[in-house]
């Protein structure tokens, strides 16, 4: 049984973070594991506050995991501190054979809020991104890591492009906040590929990034090269945007088990 980790943040009505992360986990076939950094009070309608985690938590719960279990896939989402931050990469620095590590530099979530301290960004670059196999920036948080507006596809290549030099081996640039198709841009330091996806028509996409990065980070973990990694995990995250419902009074979650429940007869099609 191949597992997966999660670092990240948690997510009280459970659309995005770290129970996003377990759920795509599961529906992508991967045993899953979590080290939690923070959590929020949080709903379909907002982030209403965050409690993190101490660093020497975090620590714990990361030397507990590697002290005992060999682990075939890392995602790391909301890691909101400098202090978190520094606490992660310490533990992670210390580990002889890291497996593949995918960074989702979570900073806002869709309804505004800050998951990232804003004296954080330099630290989360400094730290996180040269110990990434991959990262997977929405549009608003490429260009705060690389100070350039994207507004097209050719805008995307480049700070792809940019965002390699910071030290990550691979580089997936999310298209959903841009208007048209859902086209993500990957590079992988010689060459582009256009992710390609239909727009979906829907307002129920609470947790789309965290959907995306762990099945990539599933995927890694069974042993996928990197573009069929990315390829799979954008193909699931659609079916999970085309699937996802009403959940309360705002903005409804993305559809993990779809498959299930369409076997169990409790979804159609
Ligand atoms: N309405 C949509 N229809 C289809 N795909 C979408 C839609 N919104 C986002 N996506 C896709 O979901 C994934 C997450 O992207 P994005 O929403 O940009 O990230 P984040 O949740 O981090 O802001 C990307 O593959 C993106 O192309
Ligand atoms: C605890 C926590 N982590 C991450 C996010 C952001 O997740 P994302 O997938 O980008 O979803 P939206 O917030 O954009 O819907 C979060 N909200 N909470």
């Amino acid at each position: 049984m191949f597992n997966a980790l999660t670092i990240a943040g948690s997510d009280s009505c459970g659309g995005a973070g770290i129970q996003a992360d377990l759920k795509a986990f599961s529906a992508n076939g991967v045993y899953g594991m979590s080290v939690i950094t923070a959590v929020t009070a949080q709903n379909t309608m907002g982030v209403f506050g965050i409690q993190d985690i101490s660093p020497e938590i975090i620590k714990g719960q990361i030397d507990a995991i590697f002290d005992d279990i060999e682990v075939h896939g890392i995602k790391i989402g909301m890691v909101s501190k400098i202090e978190s931050i520094k606490a992660v990469a310490q533990s992670l620095e210390k580990i002889k054979k890291l497996p593949y590590i995918v960074l989702d530099p979570v900073m806002v979530s869709k309804s505004r809020f800050k998951l990232l301290s804003e004296d954080a960004t330099k630290t989360l670059i400094e730290e996180l991104l040269p110990l990434s196999f991959l990262i997977t920036p929405n549009i608003p948080e490429a260009e705060e890591i690389t100070g350039r507006k994207i507004s097209n596809i050719d805008d995307m290549k480049q700070a792809a492009k940019e965002l390699h030099k910071m030290g990550p081996k691979n580089v997936l640039v999310k298209g959903g906040h841009l208007n048209g198709p859902a086209t993500d841009i990957f590079y992988d330091s010689v060459n582009f590929s256009e992710i390609k996806g239909e727009r979906i028509d829907t307002i129920h996409t609470h947790g789309t990034g965290c959907t995306l990065s762990s099945a990539i980070a599933a995927n890694l973990a069974k042993g996928m090269e990197v573009l069929s990694a990315v390829t799979m995990g954008k193909n699931y995250v659609a079916k999970a945007i085309e699937k996802g419902f009403k959940l309360g009074k705002g903005v409804g979650p993305t559809h993990h088990f779809y498959e299930l429940y369409r076997k169990a007869g409790i979804l159609d099609e």
